[in-house]
């Protein structure tokens, strides 16, 4: 099982409220020291990073809640550094929050130089002739409950406006933090400050748009009032890398079944089949249409190939399926079945039927989900084995009469359907998610629906299925299948404006 560190844990918004108040309930730590620490980290990190950016007068436009709290904190510790303040209370200072009141007082206290103006509307500030060197965004955080209401739209609006940087304390206001949808305007940050934990919403729908880069400031929660997180960010910091132990025998170090082709189909086999060796297998077994051998004979030289049936056959039917159960029933090993299998109605039943007699580990992609999205829900996996299927957002939704539309239903969805299949779900798009049998699902920062391409999605699946023939958890295998594949399209895109091509992935 993946593991993954407190840092990236996603939160959402529920979740970062109860994490809040279980530390100030349970462990003692005030809610005015969290927000000590929330703001003075933000704080630190503007001064070191901006250090040269001649910063004279900041701009703090806040609500009434801790989020505006957070941002008071930080015009302290930049007004300590010369730095002039204008604070734009929207809802007033007569309600704040207690920590955030306290806050306000302690600022006044803090300017001794008159360097510090505040507005207790929007409307009372009338935009001046003064250049603000950035914004402050703390007007609201994890306590939105609605659509923007009153003039928070019209201070988002105004604020997404200026060419001067945009910085979000926790989250940028109007973006939810669950979902990552828009609450009728949001502000669009250069960079967000995220207190305690990124939040769920920064990686789904427009998350990653309104968010600009994110930067994680730890805060003094236990890490277990964290744990009932089951969202987690991943990235190459923290997912363990694969190791071969060379030496072994070649059928020791991992042999991958791979039932693949069909007429006019052969490269997806190529593809996956090339991918998966390129890992270092021991082993790689073609099965295929005996009638497809001569060409696999000449392209594929290092790959052993298994041919069924007779020479006209260029397909896979009912009728291979006991020689292709004898071929895989021989050594230990994983299977990775779908590239290029073609839709014909012999080969869905034969997918279907080998899928529910297989007993080995299995990586289902391509025309397989075809197949086995064709009994609707009437289908089970086998027993002690583990399955590993890795639909596109098309392959995805035939799996299900709901929509899964938008990002958030995709999430739930494919939570809800490892689970309940006791499968690993790869759902390729933006973002890739990894979805588990126990209920994790890892998030990825990044747009992996480049591998829903045709030829791509065959590499990838021979990455996956080459990890698991390596002795790799699946949602590690599916977690390294993908690191890799953005290893190696960003390298190319330094040196490249075209795309790359699936061979460039191997
Ligand atoms: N002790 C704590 O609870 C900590 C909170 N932190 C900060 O506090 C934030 C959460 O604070 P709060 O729970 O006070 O919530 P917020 O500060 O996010 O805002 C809550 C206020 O906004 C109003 N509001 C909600 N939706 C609105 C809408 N659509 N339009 C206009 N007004 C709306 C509510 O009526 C409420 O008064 C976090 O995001 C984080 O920035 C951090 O300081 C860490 C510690
Ligand atoms: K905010």
């Amino acid at each position: 099982m993946l593991q993954a560190p407190p840092s990236h844990y996603l939160l959402t918004a529920s979740l970062s409220q109860e994490v809040d108040h279980r530390t100030i309930e349970e462990v003692d730590i005030d809610g005015f020291t969290l927000m000590e620490v929330a703001g003075s980290s933000a704080a630190k990190k503007l001064l070191k990073d901006y250090k040269h950016a001649g910063w004279s007068h900041g701009l703090y436009l806040c609500g009434k809640g801790n989020n505006g709290g957070d941002t008071l904190v930080v015009a302290r510790y930049l007004l300590q550094h010369d730095i002039a303040a204008t604070i734009v209370f929207l809802s007033g200072t007569d309600d704040l929050s207690p920590d955030a009141q306290k806050n306000w007082e302690l600022l006044q206290q803090f300017d001794d130089q008159d360097q510090l103006q505040h507005h207790k509307s929007w409307e009372a500030f009338t935009e001046t002739d003064l250049e603000y060197s950035f914004i402050i965004d703390g007007m609201l955080g994890t306590g939105l409950d609605s659509d923007l209401r009153g003039s928070y739209t019209s201070a988002v609006q105004w604020a997404n406006e200026q060419s001067t940087s945009v910085f979000a304390m926790d989250i940028p206001t109007g973006l939810h933090a669950d979902t990552g949808q828009i609450m009728g305007e949001s502000i669009q940050a250069d960079r967000t400050f995220a207190f305690g934990g990124h939040k769920q919403g920064f990686y789904l729908e427009v998350g990653p748009a309104q968010t600009g880069d994110v930067t994680y400031c730890e805060l003094p929660f236990p890490n277990q009032f964290k744990s009932s997180s089951n969202t987690f960010l991943l990235d190459e910091s923290w997912v363990p890398r694969p190791t071969l132990q060379p030496g072994q025998h070649k059928y020791a170090s991992g042999v991958l079944y791979i039932i693949a082709g069909s007429e006019g189909l052969t490269g997806a086999a190529q593809l996956a089949a090339r991918s998966a060796w390129a890992e270092g297998l021991g082993a790689i077994i073609l099965i295929c249409p005996r009638g497809l051998l001569s060409i696999y004979e000449q392209t594929l030289p290092s790959i052993i190939k298994k041919p069924v049936g007779s020479k006209s056959d260029e397909h896979f039917t009912r009728q291979h399926l006991a020689n292709v159960l004898e071929i895989i029933g021989k050594k230990e090993g994983a299977v990775l079945i779908g590239p290029g299998l073609g839709r014909q109605e012999g080969t869905i039943q034969f997918t279907n039927e080998f899928l529910s007699q297989n007993t080995r580990d299995a990586i289902i992609d391509a025309d397989a989900l075809w197949a086995l999205a064709q009994q609707k829900d009437g289908w089970r996996k086998p027993d002690n084995t583990q399955w590993i299927l890795t639909p596109h957002p098309g392959e995805l939704g035939r799996f299900t009469d709901q929509a899964v539309a938008d990002d958030y239903n995709r999430l739930t969805f494919v939570r809800n359907f490892s689970s309940d299949k006791q499968i690993t779900v790869l759902s390729k798009g933006m973002p890739g998610i990894i979805g588990t049998s126990s209920g994790p699902c890892y998030l990825t920062n990044y747009n992996t629906r480049y591998f829903a391409r045709a030829g791509n999605g065959d590499v990838l699946a021979g990455k996956i299925a080459a990890y698991v023939a390596l002795g790799q958890e699946p949602d590690q295998s599916c977690a390294n299948a993908l690191l890799q594949g953005k290893q190696k399209l960003d390298s190319y895109l330094q040196d490249s404006s075209d795309l790359p091509e699936p061979k460039d992935f191997i």
